[in-house]
């Protein structure tokens, strides 16, 4: 049961978790025995339709055969060689011939590590110190990132993180998203080595770069001769197969990726002009090793991901299954009168409620958490799990068919006509 497995985990670990997202689930998180497609099966024997897909990962679902198949294959050739493996070279092949900025690549293990290392990367190529990042915008867990960040950080009141050296905090600069007037004043006064953005915001909630805006970053970083770099841990290949870069035709000079290219096995990347890529350790003097770093069984299961994502119609069964949740969540809502925004773009969505617009984090903060969660809550009492904090995105997938659909659509008249 998983109300014994939590009180056996809050004397083990902090908070009772390993990721603090997880234990937003009240009373107390559930704990998953198996999961097949858009399902998840509890441990106490249910059965939940699956909105947050491992926060993005599971773009196929989980257990999608392909995919399983090949990591099955890899997993009887072993999983770790510690030199390269033909399957990382597959891979990078894959990603370079989709991601239009990708040129050359180094993989790292997670999300963190490829935003780490992209700033480092930032740093080593133009000799200056400090970074611009935006309010709200999320880039793993390390020092750089933890300053003003969503997500957990946001939901657990630690937008900056005790621990991090002043020193560090301090090479930080923040605007706020969709504020080109900020960039372009803190370009002019600073010595700005690259400015890091998620091309569309999905750690506070989600919020769209509005029209004009990443064009706006990548005309302001080019004059003032600073990286632009994109953090498409979310958006690269479920916004489509060249990212948020080929989406909106803006291209930066680095992208970020993790999540989907590693099909639910722990991964990240860091990607971009040769040049750049070239500073790292052993070609350059910017400095990346990793024990793990394109573990052939990670590398299995991306190609056989995106394999599926090239010939497959997951965007289409993705998009529509968002589209159909979203829209009956919307006439729901206004049928009842309630106040709240919805943003949406392709297979991701998330409403906010209180609040007629949401632009940036300051927006987003301003939305009524606990509405939300009890419509999270009230949801997985209907079997549907959408994420129980407000600011994470509710995420569909190639699974979610109109069966999926259905069920789902029952779910939300029930949850909202009960409010
Ligand atoms: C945009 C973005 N960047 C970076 C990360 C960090 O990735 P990871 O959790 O794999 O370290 C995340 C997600 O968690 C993310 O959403
Ligand atoms: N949107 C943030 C994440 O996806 C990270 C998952 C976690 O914090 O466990």
């Amino acid at each position: 049961m998983s109300e014994n497995l939590w009180k056996e985990a809050l004397k083990l670990f902090a908070g009772g978790v390993n990721s603090p997202v997880r234990a937003a689930v009240k009373p107390y998180p559930f704990y998953v025995e198996k999961a097949e497609g858009a399902y998840l099966y509890t441990v106490d024997g249910k059965r939940l339709i699956d909105y947050v897909l491992g926060y993005g990962p599971l773009f196929l679902g989980h257990r999608h055969p392909y995919v399983e198949n090949k990591i099955i294959e890899q997993l009887q050739k072993g999983w770790l060689y510690g030199t390269p493996s033909p399957i990382e070279v597959k891979l990078a092949e894959k990603i370079i011939s989709h991601i239009p900025s990708a040129q050359k690549i180094r993989f790292v293990n997670s999300g963190t590590e490829a935003t780490m290392l992209a700033l480092r990367l930032a740093r080593g190529y133009t000799g200056r110190e400090k970074i611009l990042k935006f309010n709200g915008n999320y880039h793993g867990a390390h020092d750089y990132g933890l300053v003003e960040a969503g997500s957990a950080a946001t939901e657990f009141n630690v937008s900056t993180s005790n621990g991090i050296p002043a020193l560090v905090r301090n090479t930080v600069e923040i605007c706020e998203y969709n504020d080109l007037g900020c960039v372009e004043k803190k370009l002019k006064n600073e010595d700005i080595a690259g400015v890091i953005v998620e091309p569309i915001m999905g750690n506070m909630g989600l919020i769209l770069p509005e029209k004009g805006f990443l064009e706006g970053l990548r005309e302001l970083t080019r004059s003032y001769n600073t990286l632009l770099i994109f953090d498409e841990v979310i958006t690269g290949f479920r916004l489509g197969l060249s990212g948020a870069q080929g989406y909106f035709n803006v291209i930066p000079d680095l992208t970020t990726l993790g999540k989907i290219i590693g099909g639910g096995l722990p991964i990240g990347a860091v990607a971009g002009k040769s040049e750049i890529i070239d500073l790292l350790t052993p070609s350059g003097k910017v400095f990346n090793a990793g024990t793990f770093n394109a573990n052939p069984l990670s590398m299995a299961a991306g190609v056989a991901t995106i394999e599926v994502l090239e010939r497959e119609k997951v965007y289409d069964t993705a998009r529509d299954s968002a589209n159909a949740f979203s829209e009956e969540l919307k006439t729901l809502l206004e049928k009842k009168g309630i106040t709240f925004t919805l943003n949406r773009v392709e297979s991701m969505f998330q409403v906010f409620f209180g609040v007629r617009e949401v632009k940036n984090a300051t927006q987003a903060k301003q939305s009524d958490k606990s509405f939300y969660f009890r419509v999270h809550q009230k949801m997985l009492e209907q079997g549907v799990f959408i994420p129980p904090s407000q600011f994470e995105v509710i995420f569909s997938s190639g699974v979610h068919n109109s069966h999926i659909v259905n069920a789902t659509l029952e779910a939300v008249k029930k949850v909202i006509t009960e409010l």
